[in-house]
């Protein structure tokens, strides 16, 4: 290819129109592109005006697709400007419906490694050719068995790898060079895929058990090998191997579960900011996790390592949770319970009507819960006669629906205020606008993992942490306090989206300075606030 095309066909060093004179001398563009030298203010007005003119959410995200796969530098520039309104484009929601349309509307292949179960031995050829001699130090896989709650979307979840990513550069300031966004089609069970003639992935049913695990295991290994400096995080894996995965792998590499971890740590945050606004304490609070999967069990976990950091007895921790499933509450006999469950199940004998405790508005009555998250996947499960219920026994209740994207949301925040009189302390998964109740203008906390995963990452990259430990994590958790001021009246129980460069940066040095503390990390690394702010890429020519 000529020269000067290859530098245009880069997203990495394309500035496109913003080349100057003698830089297209330098490079062999002369002739390639129209006289006119834009800068890079010129260039975001000019795209920004165009973004402006789309009006369905999935139109303005292919746009910036375009720029992203062009120009990652103007990208980042215009996503720092305008980062409340794009979060929702290029990540959820839109990036569902953009995931559901993958092989109608394929373009690029978005320099991903796409990565054959059927041929393991291909691994390090695939990764080495994405990475096309970059020094990767991020990595985002996923196998799309449980996109957000959408499901299994086989090779078009790797989306959610190149989405999760642009978060981690908008927000904490990773060097988008440095990032490697993986799929890992290891087939697929969604029967709507395997009937369509256009889907580009692997046309068979998934692949489980020992043949699977063997392959994220060379995968792993491959990793390690080719990249010892990254950190691995792992997104939207199924109910069956996403905690499993995390288990194996956490405690020798740097590695990361977003959908177990970034969700507990961003669940425990929110619940802390609505203890701040209500003053009351977490160790007086019972709390329900409607959906006890990955995101589920990953909260619980968060919530009751917290209590017994508390001072809290461990048994007395465990007896403050209530997990309602499919099946209803979970029981130590309920049939068909995870590994991560069995430990916060109930014994029937605490029940007059044990028997009947099979659905959540049956549950909410016996045990009168504080705290309500839900993780369901189940559009509309917080109903006005539940959170009615809820509400008759707790001052200040605090509900999170938490479920992505929109459409499977457990309640909608101006309901859930509506219903308790403005009482409820509300924080949604996908951003929710202010909601006017009353006299008072609510600001609606986004708990959403992307508000938390950037700085976790970027914290242990910058400190060269051999792992990510529960004592980074629980710092983490802790960070976000104090940037919202709990007294106003209607206060979020969590930091707007529009701050999320400054709190990320914030994290990132408490999560450093944690694997400083406990001697995890690399040689020479001492000070955690300059460790981040070297490693901090800007998006400038
Ligand atoms: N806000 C966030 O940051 C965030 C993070 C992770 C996941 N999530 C959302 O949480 C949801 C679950 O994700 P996951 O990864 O845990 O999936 P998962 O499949 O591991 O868990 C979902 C759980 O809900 C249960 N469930 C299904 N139907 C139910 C019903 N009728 N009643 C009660 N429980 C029911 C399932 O049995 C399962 O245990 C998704 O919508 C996802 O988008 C949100
Ligand atoms: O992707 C998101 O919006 C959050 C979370 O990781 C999810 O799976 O829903
Ligand atoms: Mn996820």
């Amino acid at each position: 290819m000529r020269k000067g095309m290859q530098i245009l066909n880069d997203p990495f060093k394309n500035k496109g129109t913003a080349f100057t004179m003698a830089e297209r001398r330098e490079l062999g563009l002369l002739g390639l592109l129209p006289t006119h030298v834009r800068t890079i203010e010129e260039q975001a007005a000019e795209t920004y005006a165009l973004y402006q003119s789309k009006t369905a959410g999935i139109e303005k995200r292919h746009l910036l697709m375009e720029i992203f796969n062009t120009n990652r530098t103007l990208f980042f520039y215009l996503m720092k400007q305008h980062i409340t309104e794009f979060m929702p484009v290029v990540y959820d929601p839109v990036i569902a419906e953009s995931i559901e349309q993958y092989d109608e509307r394929y373009l690029r292949p978005q320099d991903a490694a796409y990565l054959d179960v059927n041929h393991p031995e291909d691994i390090e050829e695939e990764l080495r050719a994405a990475a096309d001699g970059r020094d990767i130090r991020l990595i985002v896989v996923t196998d799309a068995e449980g996109i957000l709650g959408i499901g299994d979307w086989g090779v078009n979840g790797v989306d959610i790898s190149v989405g999760k990513l642009m978060v981690y550069t908008a927000a904490a300031g990773i060097d988008p060079a440095q990032v490697l966004p993986v799929s890992i089609d290891a087939g697929t069970d969604n029967q709507q895929l395997l009937d369509d003639p256009n889907y580009l992935g692997n046309r068979q049913h998934r692949i489980h058990g020992e043949r699977y695990f063997a392959f994220i295991d060379r995968f792993v290994d491959r990793v390690e090998a080719l990249f010892p400096k990254s950190l691995l995080h792992f997104e939207d894996f199924g109910r069956g191997t996403a905690a499993k995965i995390l288990d194996k792998y956490q405690e020798r590499i740097l590695t990361f579960n977003d959908d177990i971890q970034g969700t507990g740590i961003i669940a425990l945050a929110g619940v802390l900011g609505a203890m701040n606004i209500s003053k009351e304490k977490l160790t007086d609070q019972t709390f329900l996790t409607f959906g006890a999967g990955t995101a589920g069990m990953g909260i619980a976990k968060m919530l009751y390592e917290e209590l017994v950091r508390q001072g809290m007895d461990p048994a007395e921790a465990k007896r403050r949770f209530y997990l309602v499933d499919k099946q209803g509450l979970l029981f130590e006999d309920t049939p068909g319970l995870t590994p991560k469950q069995q430990p916060f199940t109930r014994r029937r004998a605490e029940f007059a009507n044990a028997g009947q405790l099979t659905d959540l508005l049956s549950v909410v009555k016996a045990v009168h819960p504080t705290v309500m998250i839900g993780t369901s996947t189940q559009p509309g499960a917080f109903t006005e006669e539940v959170v009615r219920e809820l509400a008759a026994h707790a001052k200040r209740p605090v509900i999170f629906p938490l479920s992505n994207p929109t459409k499977l949301a457990e309640a909608k925040a101006a309901d859930l205020l509506k219903w308790t009189d403005g009482r409820a302390l509300v924080a949604t998964g996908i951003p929710a606008g202010t909601v006017n109740y009353g006299d008072v203008d609510y600001q609606i906390g986004q708990a959403n993992n992307a508000l938390i995963y950037p700085g976790v990452g970027f914290g242990a990259l910058a400190a060269q942490a051999k792992v990510l430990n529960d004592e980074m994590i629980a710092a983490a958790a802790h960070a976000l306090s104090g940037i919202v001021d709990p007294d106003q009246p209607g206060a979020a129980v969590l930091p707007p989206v529009e701050k999320l460069a400054d709190f990320s940066k914030r994290v990132a040095i408490t999560v450093a300075q944690s694997a400083i503390d406990q001697g995890l990390a690399g040689k020479g690394i001492t000070d955690a606030q300059q460790a981040v702010e070297q490693m901090t890429w800007e998006a400038k020519y």
